[in-house]
């Protein structure tokens, strides 16, 4: 397969809020007598005529303030949103670790949920019976994993999710906030996980608040503010002598 892995040319995705924060509070007050007056909807501009092409192989880092854009763009590439203008093309098999768990079924237990998962990512059963050790090896999750998922704590969803995710062989990994998973140990063992994905070729698009963590996984960054992007570089222009100091050096796993 040639050419790059993620190619976005214009992306815009619009949301329709139904309040309007340009609406005076008298005016809403007189609404509450005049039952014909309807707050106005109000388009906001989520992800703001976005372009950027990602190679293979290559690990792209998102940045920026909470509601900037970044988790939105990530759906729209995962074919989660449709755009509103714009074109993405993705070449090679995509996973999106975004909101880790929550397309699990709650009734269904872990071991139900991974045949299901991966059955949706076109595994056969088959082939889905020789990862599951490995899926359950790596979660951790014991014998938690003949439960059903809505006795899982948050961290427990996060590490099914991820532990079935990484296990799909991804070629294009859109990954969301990947420190949010489990505790410290657990997070060690996914960043190192992904470290190794990264040496074997995998694509990578990352949204970190972290800088030191970017500078870490990625070759390049964007960085958005109210779904712009405003800013576009190789990570080595991140780096300053503080920043290195924060850098934690990750020990690649072998299991
Ligand atoms: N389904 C939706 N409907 C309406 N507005 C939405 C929807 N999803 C996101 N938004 C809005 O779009 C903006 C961008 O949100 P997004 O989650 O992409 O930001 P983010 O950069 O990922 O933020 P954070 O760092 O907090 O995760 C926010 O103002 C958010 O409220």
């Amino acid at each position: 397969m040639s050419g790059p892995a993620i190619i976005v040319e214009h992306v815009s995705k619009d949301f329709v809020l139904h309040h309007n924060a340009q609406d005076s509070l008298k005016k809403r007050f007189i609404g509450l007598f005049y039952k014909r007056w309807r707050p106005q909807p109000h388009i906001f501009h989520a992800v703001d005529d976005v372009s950027f092409t990602v190679e293979r192989g290559e690990a792209l880092g998102l940045m920026g303030h909470n509601g900037s854009g970044k988790s939105t763009l990530l759906s729209l590439i995962a074919g989660i949103y449709p755009t509103t203008s714009g074109r993405i093309l993705t070449r090679g098999r995509l996973v999106p670790m975004i909101a880790l768990g929550v397309g699990f079924s709650p009734e269904l237990t872990g071991e139900e949920n991974i045949y299901l998962n991966a059955s949706l990512f076109g595994l056969k059963n088959r082939e889905t019976r020789t990862l599951f050790p490995k899926i359950l090896e790596f979660s951790e999750l014991g014998d938690f994993i003949y439960e059903p998922v809505k006795n899982y704590s948050s961290g427990m969803h996060a590490r099914l999710g991820f532990s079935v995710a990484i296990h799909l062989d991804p070629e294009i990994l859109l990954a969301d906030e990947i420190l949010s998973v489990g505790d410290a140990d657990f997070q060690q063992k996914c960043l190192a996980r992904i470290e190794d994905m990264r040496k074997g070729g995998m694509t990578l698009l990352f949204v970190s608040h972290s800088e030191g963590q970017v500078v870490q996984f990625c070759d390049r960054y964007i960085r958005m503010e109210h779904g712009k992007m405003i800013e576009e570089g190789d990570v080595a222009d991140l780096i300053d002598p503080a920043l290195k100091q924060k850098v934690i050096p990750i020990q690649t796993t072998r299991n």
